[in-house]
C-alpha cells in the first residue's frame, strides 16, 4: 500500500542545535506507528514539523510528503487547509487545548461547522455521535471542561480531533495526564477508532511497555535521531539498541514494581525530589540502594551496566510522578 506519510531525512535546526537529526519513517492508511524516545529526544518536533506548527526561526530540510503532497512546499494557507482537517492532533494535556468558556458538545460542533461546513444543527447532532461514540452522552456535552475528569476531557479531546475526518491522527502522549487505569481505556479507543476509520495514527510516547500493544511499528528516537525502527515485535524482540533495552526495561520492572521495592527499604529511600536531584542517592555504583535493588532484581542492570540504570530509573521515576 501506498505511503499516507513519508518522512526522509528530516533535520530541524533552532537556535543554532541540529534538534532532529536525519529522520526517517513512513506510514500506511490505517497502520498505526509509535515514536519512542525520552524527553528531549525530538518527538514533539517531529509532530509539530508535521503539523507545519514548528517554532519561529526552526530550518527545516529533508523530505516530508503527506498522500503524495509535499508538505515543505506548502505555505500557509496551504497549511490551515490541511491541519486540524486532514491532520488532526490530541495533545497530552487537555485542559489547556480546551476553551474553558464554551460547552464542549460545543467545542466538538465547531470544527463540523468550519471545516465540514454542516449548518448549526447537523453539526451538533453529529458532534452528539462523535461524543457518543468516544464513550460521552448527552449531559457530558452540556459541560464544561472544568465539570469533566481527566479521562473525559482527552475522549472529547479525541472527539474534535476526529471531527473533521482526519487521514492522520497525530496523538502526543495522549495519556500523560490521566491514571493508569485510564491509559489503556484511552489507547484502545485511539487504536479501535483507527481500524474503523483507516486512518493513519502516530502515537507518540516516552512509555514503550504502555503503547507496544497498539502500534504495528515502532521508531525509537534518541537525541534527535531514529536508533531503531521496524514491527513492534520485532523491535521488542532484538532490542538492537541499548537505549531501545534501556526503554523497555524502564517500565514493566521498574514501574509501580520498583516503588514497591523502594518504599521496602527504610532508612535507603530517598525522596523523589532527592531522586532526580541525584542526592541521597548519588548514582554512584555501589550506591547502596542500586546494590540492594539489583540483588532482589538483576536483571534491570545486568545488562548496560550503572549508566542505563540511571536512565531507567529515570524514566520509571517519570511514570511515578505521573
Ligand atoms: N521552542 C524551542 N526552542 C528551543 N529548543 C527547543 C524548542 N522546542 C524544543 N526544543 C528542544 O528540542 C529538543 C527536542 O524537544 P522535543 O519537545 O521534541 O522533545 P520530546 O521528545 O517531545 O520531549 P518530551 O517527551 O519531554 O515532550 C529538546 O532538546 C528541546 O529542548
Amino acid at each position: 500500500m501506498s505511503a499516507l506519510l513519508e518522512v526522509e531525512d528530516l533535520r530541524i535546526r533552532l537556535g543554532g542545535l541540529e534538534l532532529l537529526r536525519g529522520l526517517s519513517f513512513s506510514l500506511a492508511p490505517g497502520e498505526t506507528l509509535g515514536l519512542i524516545g525520552e524527553s528531549g529526544s525530538g518527538k514533539t518536533l517531529t509532530a509539530l514539523a508535521l503539523m507545519g506548527l514548528l517554532p519561529e526561526g526552526a530550518e527545516l530540510a529533508g523530505r516530508l510528503r503527506f498522500a503524495g503532497q509535499d508538505l515543505l512546499a506548502l505555505d500557509e494557507r496551504g497549511w490551515c487547509a490541511l491541519r486540524g482537517g486532514r491532520i488532526a492532533m490530541v495533545f497530552q494535556e487537555p485542559m489547556t487545548a480546551l476553551n474553558p468558556l464554551h460547552r464542549v458538545g460545543r467545542q466538538v460542533a465547531e470544527p463540523l461547522r468550519l471545516q465540514r461546513r454542516l449548518p448549526a444543527a447537523a453539526a451538533q447532532a453529529e458532534a452528539g455521535r462523535l461524543l457518543a461514540r468516544v464513550g460521552l452522552d448527552e449531559q457530558a456535552a452540556q459541560r464544561y471542561p472544568h465539570q469533566l475528569s481527566g479521562g473525559q476531557r482527552q475522549r472529547v479531546m479525541i472527539a474534535i480531533a476526529l471531527a473533521a475526518g482526519p487521514q492522520l491522527l497525530i496523538a502526543d502522549e495522549p495519556t500523560t495526564a490521566l491514571d493508569a487505569s485510564l491509559q489503556g481505556q484511552v489507547l484502545e479507543l485511539l487504536a479501535g477508532l483507527v481500524a474503523e476509520r483507516g486512518m493513519g495514527l502516530l502515537m507518540i510516547s516516552h512509555d514503550m511497555a504502555l503503547i507496544a500493544r497498539q502500534v504495528q511499528r515502532l521508531v525509537v528516537m534518541y537525541a534527535g535521531q531514529a536508533v531503531d525502527s521496524g514491527p513492534t515485535a520485532a523491535v521488542l524482540t532484538r532490542q538492537a539498541h541499548p537505549y531501545t533495552r534501556a526503554l523497555l526495561a524502564a517500565r514493566p520492572r521498574l514501574g509501580v514494581g520498583r516503588g514497591q521495592r523502594l518504599a521496602a527499604l527504610p532508612g535507603q529511600v530517598p525522596a523523589p525530589g532527592e531522586l532526580r536531584a541525584g542526592a541521597g542517592c548519588s548514582f554512584r555504583p555501589r550506591c547502596p540502594l542500586a546494590a540492594e535493588i539489583c540483588r532482589q532484581d538483576p536483571a534491570p542492570v545486568a545488562v548496560e551496566g550503572h549508566a542505563h540504570w540511571i536512565r531507567c530509573l529515570r524514566a520509571g521515576e517519570a511514570l511515578h510522578r505521573g
